[in-house]
């Protein structure tokens, strides 16, 4: 018996809104929420997931310009007037058939877990979504006063991703009329069951400008924060010049190496390595590979860099100390950092270069070679 290959999953990200409630100018899911916008963290979310093949983002027309900053293989296409119309236009963008998560950019902080939920269980259901027993008792009020008390028993508090079978969701949003609060509704509209999955207190709506600070902390504890530390010395030998941190620098003795032995490059390549667990320079260039002799230094730094990014880490910090005697490092810092800077792909004030004597104390002290250490920094949301 031949077995069908699975479904593809589509997620489907609206951002159209105004986010009216929440204030602050810029609308709230453009806003920064730690290291990255919360449209960032919420696509990512999605993006790291093994199972969604495509993300379809729906964008307010206004936020055009804002929509050409995302990064990745993303659809755009444009919203409507609520939040019902936004979501057809981004069905509109999705193939005939499929599975698809429909999600609120405003939720930056679902976790796979959520969406594994309700993936589960769209396998033998049409519709899914998760969903918060209601824990707090309810009240009705007016005019500042309790003026009843409603049964929570069957309540619920609504979340994203709602997960349908792209086919019949699309066929509930043609024939509905009117508003809806979410497509849950619009498919209890067209009479189909939606299994309830488990929420998560962690999934929250950012809504109003509160709700910034919860989802930051929230996101914190998630964070993989990673510190990776380099050594490295190169002996001086015949020259003219020593290359360090990527600055050629007259001097009277050169650095011996299979390639410009950029003592500085090096080590701090070797701290992006080490802070993704991934070996060391030496695993990645060979030395005994001729390819590499003479190389430029910058090749290896870009790739330690590169290979952070396709791990999913930004690289938000490194800290390089020469120690030598000579050549004397100060004038030539501030060209040392933008240099780094520039490889390494992020803003100068992420990178920092000192340099100091070893007092005349040992090889460096001696004027035998040049050693240097280096942190690096990796986060990853
Ligand atoms: N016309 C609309 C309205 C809302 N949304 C999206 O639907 C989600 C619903 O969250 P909500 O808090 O209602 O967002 P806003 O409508 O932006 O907020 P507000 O009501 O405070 O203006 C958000 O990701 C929002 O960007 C949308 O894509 N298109
Ligand atoms: C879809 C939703 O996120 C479910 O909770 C919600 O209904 C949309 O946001 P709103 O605050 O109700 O506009």
């Amino acid at each position: 018996m031949q077995t069908r290959p699975p479904e593809p999953v589509f997620a489907l990200i609206v951002a159209a809104g105004r986010g009216t409630r929440a204030g602050g100018g810029t609308p709230k899911q453009w806003r920064k929420l730690g290291t990255a916008r919360v449209i960032e963290h919420t696509i990512d979310a999605f993006r790291r997931h093994p199972s969604v093949r495509q993300i379809v983002v729906v964008l307010h027309p206004d936020d055009e310009a804002l929509g050409a900053t995302l990064k990745g293989d993303l659809i755009l296409t444009t919203g409507g007037a609520d939040r019902a119309a936004s979501v057809r236009n981004g069905l509109a963008a999705l193939p005939e058939s499929g599975k698809v998560l429909i999600h609120d950019a405003a939720r930056p902080c679902v976790s796979a877990g959520v969406i594994d939920g309700v993936l589960e269980a769209l396998e033998t259901a049409p519709a899914a979504a998760p969903g918060l027993p209601v824990t707090d008792a309810l009240w009705q009020g007016a005019e500042g006063l309790v003026t009843g008390t409603q049964d929570r028993s069957m309540l619920y508090a609504a979340q994203t991703p709602q997960g349908f079978d792209l086919a019949t969701i699309r066929a509930a949003h043609a024939a509905h009329q009117g508003a809806a609060a979410d497509d849950v509704e619009v498919a209890r509209g067209a009479g189909i069951d939606v299994v309830i999955t488990q929420g998560s207190a962690d999934n929250l709506k950012i809504t109003t400008a509160a709700d910034f600070a919860r989802a930051t902390r929230i996101l914190e504890t998630k964070m993989d924060i990673r510190t990776g530390n380099g050594f490295d010395v190169h002996a001086f030998g015949a020259g003219d010049h020593v290359m360090l941190c990527g600055v050629k620098i007259p001097h009277d003795q050169g650095l011996v190496g299979h390639s410009d032995a950029d003592v500085g490059m090096h080590t701090v390549s070797d701290a992006i390595y080490g802070a993704l667990a991934m070996g060391d320079i030496g695993q990645h260039f060979p030395p005994s590979d001729p390819q590499w002799k003479g190389a430029e230094s910058h090749v290896f730094l870009r790739h330690a860099a590169d290979l952070a990014r396709s791990e999913g880490f930004t690289l938000t910090h490194v800290d390089c100390t020469l120690i030598c005697e000579y050549p004397k490092v100060g004038p030539h810092a501030a060209d040392m950092r933008a240099k780094m800077a520039e490889i390494l792909g992020i803003d100068l004030s992420r990178v920092s270069v000192k340099a100091t004597t070893s007092e005349r104390l040992g090889f460096t002290g001696r004027g035998e070679g040049i050693a240097c250490m280096a942190t690096a920094t990796l986060v990853k949301i």
